[in-house]
């Protein structure tokens, strides 16, 4: 046994006998931190018994428990989908497109009309509809800070409250600027949750269904979205009909709070909150385990990893004295700082937004928020409907996503469904470039085509944007979200909510150029320069993003401590899933 082996063997046995008292996880000294963990840096630790231990713990399906916390969590998904989703069916858009397709049968179900005073002008348009990204913009680094000295229970409840306020607050205003703050609550909340809930699943997730369960949350988003199309299609014949509309997300909130209340915090938070007695118990109950030899392995990691980050800490930034705020800022300081000096730190940013950015800037929401319109200028007899099947399609293909995603891994599923979403989008351009520009072109693009006079190409559209949902709703539209996985503890929230962040900045970048490129430079070429993000973004993630499957948290940092370690990912996974 040489001298590597013989630390692993250590490790091991360490692991392997030791008893569910905790005060093992006090023992842990600066030679026992730098030994290698089971599953990180050496591949010798995969073929022995502690792989074992681990792949029968990881074939284990997640317990009833996690299930139920996922479900639970995920309501804000739901939110998420259906408030920001709500908006949009309420207020018509600002640009000649959408008010010319009103008139035919558009994609504002339930219309505000003067029910605010006066008829809605550009500017208030364009603020009502943008400022929940810009509120769920400003929110998600914020709230990052936050969930790391709160907790990440906590800040889902806070958002739970201002869903609650802002969606009451909307659906009984009678002012522009009212509806401007309830949009804007609703966007601190989206903008919260949307950071929080991804990073409070993958933390209490077992390693093997980490993906599984993460995606649930961003299937619950789409579920969110088709719901709000059927409940706006259902209040459109009633007038207020958008009151209740964005008045009932209120109603998921409060349950979520019910909910949240009773539902534990992050184990990983609470160790690192020194709470290991409380983290041990729920561990307890994700594993489903009598015996705790895989609590105490997941322990020991979380244990050894802050153990790591500690000893890695310069003296200065150890030694912050004052009151208690001036700690914390000085430990927020600190943070940022190690977010961007330490360099994989800086490699799992890099990768997370990346993913992010890809995601929003694709054009997805923009091409599905405007399909009704597009789908009434092609001359389809029920443009509501047809756009429905999007956002059907949409919650199908990330229903896929939820059963392969552990599988299949989250590299692979990438770089297959991306070429995908450039093949959907490059028939998309051919297509509106077959129908003829006279009709959809630069200048009469707002004009409504008669459903007699509806060319076969407006059909291949329809394919074509349907094989790009596919594409998307499998791959980068839950893969992005799996972004707390990449970040080690001490800045997994602070690396979590800046990645959220360039989320809701591209998104809205697209909501700002989409239509002035529809109109400018045409349908053709807008689809043209979403498939050129893609193919830039598929090339990027090729070179840096590993394979993440099934690795611990806690492992995945050793991945990306030199390099971005895609190569070593992949043989990693080859030896975890042969
Ligand atoms: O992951 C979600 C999901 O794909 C939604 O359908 C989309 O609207 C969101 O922007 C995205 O973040």
């Amino acid at each position: 046994m040489d001298g590597l082996e013989s630390i692993n063997q250590y490790v091991l046995d360490t692991v392997i006998t030791a008893d569910s008292n905790l005060e093992l996880y006090e023992m842990v000294d600066r030679d026992e931190a730098n030994a290698p963990l089971i599953g990180e840096h050496e591949p010798a630790t995969f073929e022995n018994d502690g792989h074992r231990i681990s792949q029968e713990h990881d074939n284990a399906p997640p317990s009833a428990f996690i299930w139920a916390l996922t479900f639970a969590a995920g309501i804000s998904g739901l939110l998420f989908g259906y408030e920001y989703n709500s908006s949009l069916h309420c207020v018509p858009s600002q640009t000649s497109l959408t008010v010319v397709s009103t008139g035919v049968i558009s994609s504002t179900l339930v219309s505000i009309g003067t029910d605010l005073g006066h008829p809605l002008n550009t500017l208030d348009k364009s603020l009502i509809t943008s400022c929940t990204s810009l509120g769920a913009l400003i929110a998600s680094p914020i709230t990052s800070i936050l969930a790391d000295r709160f907790g990440r229970r906590a800040i889902i409840l806070v958002a739970d409250v201002l869903f609650i306020a802002g969606a009451l607050g909307q659906a009984v205003t009678v002012s522009v600027p009212g509806m401007v703050v309830g949009r804007t609550v609703v966007g601190f909340a989206v903008g919260g949750a949307s950071l929080v809930v991804p990073l409070y699943i993958s933390e209490l997730s077992p390693s093997a269904s980490r993906g599984r369960l993460v995606t649930l949350s961003i299937l619950l988003i789409t579920l969110g979205q088709v719901v709000a199309y059927f409940i706006g299609y259902m209040l459109s014949m009633q007038s207020g009909g958008w009151r209740w509309m964005v008045g009932l997300g209120a109603a998921p909130a409060v349950l979520q709070f019910g909910l949240m209340l009773v539902l534990p915090e992050s184990p990983r938070w609470l160790v690192k909150a020194d709470k290991t007695q409380e983290a041990q118990k729920i561990l307890r109950k994700v594993y489903a385990v009598k015996v705790d030899t895989i609590v105490d392995k997941v322990l020991r990691a979380i244990k050894t990893e802050i153990a790591e980050e500690e000893a890695t800490r310069d003296d200065v930034s150890k030694a912050v004295s004052g009151n208690r705020a001036q700690v914390w800022l000085a430990s927020i300081r600190n943070r940022s700082a190690e977010m961007f000096h330490v360099g994989m730190n800086r490699r799992a940013l890099t990768i997370a937004c990346l993913l992010q950015g890809l995601q929003q800037l694709c054009g997805f929401n923009s091409l599905m928020y405007f399909s009704a319109t597009i789908f009434s200028l092609l001359g389809f007899y029920s443009p509501t409907m047809t756009s429905l099947s999007i956002a059907v399609t949409n919650f199908i293909c990330t229903l896929i996503a939820l059963l392969i995603i552990d599988r299949v891994g989250r590299r692979r599923i990438l770089l297959l469904s991306v070429p995908v979403m450039i093949a959907g989008l490059i028939a998309c351009s051919i297509a509106y470039e077959c129908l003829g520009r006279p009709t959809l072109g630069a200048e009469p693009f707002n004009k409504t085509m008669d459903p007699d006079a509806r060319s076969p190409w407006a059909v291949v559209i329809l394919i074509a944007m349907i094989i790009y949902v596919c594409g998307y709703a499998i791959g980068i539209g839950n893969i992005a979200w799996q972004q707390s996985e990449l970040f080690p503890l001490s800045v997994r929230s602070l690396g979590s909510g800046l990645a959220t962040a360039t989320n809701w900045g591209s998104n809205f970048v697209v909501g700002l150029t989409f239509l002035p490129m529809m109109e400018y430079l045409t349908p053709a070429w807008t689809f043209a320069v979403y498939a050129l993000v893609c193919a830039i973004g598929w090339m990027c993630a090729w070179g840096i993003y590993p394979e993440t499957k099934r690795l611990g948290l806690e492992d995945v940092r050793g991945l990306l401590k030199d390099s971005y370690g895609v190569q070593e990912s992949l043989r990693r996974a080859k030896i975890r899933d042969p």
